[in-house]
């Protein structure tokens, strides 16, 4: 899990500014700077530190201040507080997420081709309400199994010798189709060019984020027209807008056919193209930013998880059997549904353990303070860190009963444990998120021996708060002899 909770101010985001920002942080409030150095006038060795070992500084911090301080990133400083005060930022009325997100420096909702941003952060919250009342349906379980069979057995074949799974791409693949699947349907999750924009789109978007936060942000209302990561988000908004647009159009024809037919009633789809149009109730809206934003949040993010969660499996080859069994138990008894899926705890196990040590960032609960905020007081115990894997811990405390009764499960969330975040903020794809993850594993150990290539040892990457699974990772599968 995170070792810490951050408190962003967006006043010193300001990368141009850096050195005057810095100057100010140091002189403007009482948290000290842990990559704060003499004559690092423009904040070179400050950034080079936070890129390269963003942890080691975060434990630095704790060790040397005993409480909060900043640290000065490469979108300007931030506030880094103990994991402990999770449950505090979680109440505190005054720390707002939608305002971190909606931030014109950080993620600039409202330009042209922030379409995606700008539908997370809409003030009528469309795409949360979907997400959380119509993701994770039983009836999309089986829809994933379909999918992730279909994808592997097309992506890896049914030889019986090893062979390499490609497993960055894979992952992003299954986990880009079967969410598309629920996103905008079985025919158009399938086309090539609309798999390559949603699942490319989060990193586009990034990307052109990441240049416009290098201009001063006076110049930005107009240089975003000028900037050739801006200009290639307009025009992947606008092919996925050309796309999507088709499908609109024929699904409005199939309608009033299915009308003119006499007495036949049209087919009501199941996905989230009619969900939108539903929670918007004729009301104006963005049908591409609502899929664009969506699969922003949820392909990325859940493709790491099931990456690295197969990486750990692979690398504790021990757990193969005892997952295997027990999914075909639960299948066999519940088939493939949400209760089949519940009943798969070791599994769910591991991938909460995936979870603690691979985080996805090193901090966590990202706020902006819209007010001025008092920290609470009282002694500050920093958290560790542990980096072995105990694919049964979550199964043992499970077994303990009390609060780890439900608290130990993957879509969990508390102090100990808060990668999906805490609040009113919560994740609401966390729910899908380990679903799919669940089936496409499950789907895969059924189907598949897996391993690492002999020689390759795992390995995890970090990037200033950034924590990924290794892009180079060497899984290997070949099809089981059952
Ligand atoms: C392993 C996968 C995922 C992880 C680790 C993850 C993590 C997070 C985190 C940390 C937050 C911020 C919560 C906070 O600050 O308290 C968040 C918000 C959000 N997530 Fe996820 N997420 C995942 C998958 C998904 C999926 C699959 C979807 C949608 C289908 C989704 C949709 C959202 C949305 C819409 C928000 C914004 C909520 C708000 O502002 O109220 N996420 N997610």
């Amino acid at each position: 899990m995170g070792l810490a909770t951050e408190l962003y101010e967006s006043v010193y985001s300001d990368a141009w500014y850096g050195y005057f920002a810095s100057l100010f942080v140091q002189k403007n409030d009482d948290f000290p700077t842990i990559n704060f150095y003499p004559r690092d006038w423009i904040l070179k060795r400050a950034h080079e530190a936070f890129i390269a070992d963003a942890k080691g500084l975060i434990q630095e911090g704790f060790r040397k201040f005993n409480g909060p301080f900043r640290i000065i990133t490469t979108l300007g400083s931030r506030i880094i507080l103990p994991a402990e005060y999770a449950d505090w930022v979680k109440k505190s009325p005054d720390l707002d997420h939608q305002a971190f997100v909606s931030e014109g420096k950080e993620f600039f909702a409202g330009y042209p081709g922030f379409e995606g941003t700008t539908a997370v952060s809409d003030p009528h919250a469309v795409l949360i309400s979907v997400v959380k009342n119509k993701l994770a349906q039983n009836s999309q379980i089986q829809k994933f199994h379909t999918h992730v069979s279909a994808g592997v057995a097309e992506s890896w074949g049914e030889g019986n010798a090893w062979r390499d799974a490609r497993w960055t791409e894979t992952g992003v693949t299954l986990i880009g189709l079967i969410s598309a699947s629920v996103f905008v349907g079985d025919e158009l999750a399938k086309n090539t060019t609309w798999q390559k924009i949603t699942t490319g789109y989060a990193m586009t978007m990034f990307m052109a984020a990441r240049a416009l936060r290098t201009c001063p942000s006076w110049t930005r209302p107009f240089i975003h027209w000028l900037l050739p990561a801006c200009r290639t988000c307009r025009a992947e908004v606008k092919r996925a807008r050309r796309i999507l647009q088709q499908e609109l159009e024929k699904r409005a024809i199939q309608k009033k056919e299915a009308a003119s037919d006499q007495g036949q009633v049209p087919e009501k789809r199941e996905d989230a193209i009619t969900w939108v149009e539903e929670v918007t109730a004729g009301r104006a809206y963005g049908p591409v930013g609502m899929q664009l934003g969506m699969s922003m949040a949820a392909v990325v993010t859940t493709s790491e998880l099931l990456k690295q969660a197969l990486i750990n499996i692979c690398a504790h080859p021990e757990l193969v059997e005892p997952l295997r069994d027990e999914i075909e138990t639960s299948v066999r008894a519940h088939g493939w549904t949400t209760a089949g899926l519940f009943n798969m705890q070791l599994l769910d196990s591991v991938i909460t353990e995936t979870q603690r040590l691979n985080p996805l960032a090193e901090v966590n609960l990202e706020r902006k303070a819209v007010r001025d905020v008092k920290l609470p007081n009282g002694q500050i115990v920093p958290r560790g860190t542990t980096i072995s894997f105990d694919g049964y811990r979550y199964v043992k405390l499970r077994q303990e009963g009390g609060k780890w009764t439900s608290a130990s499960a993957a879509v969990s969330t508390s102090a100990d444990h808060f990668v999906f975040g805490m609040g009113k903020f919560i994740c609401p794809g966390r729910f899908f998120a380990v679903a799919e993850v669940k089936t496409a594993l499950a789907v895969i150990l059924l189907a598949y021996d897996v391993r690492l290539k002999p020689g390759y040892v795992p390995k995890i990457i970090r990037y200033g708060f950034e924590v990924m699974a290794d892009p180079g990772a060497c899984v290997e599968v070949r099809r089981r002899s059952l």
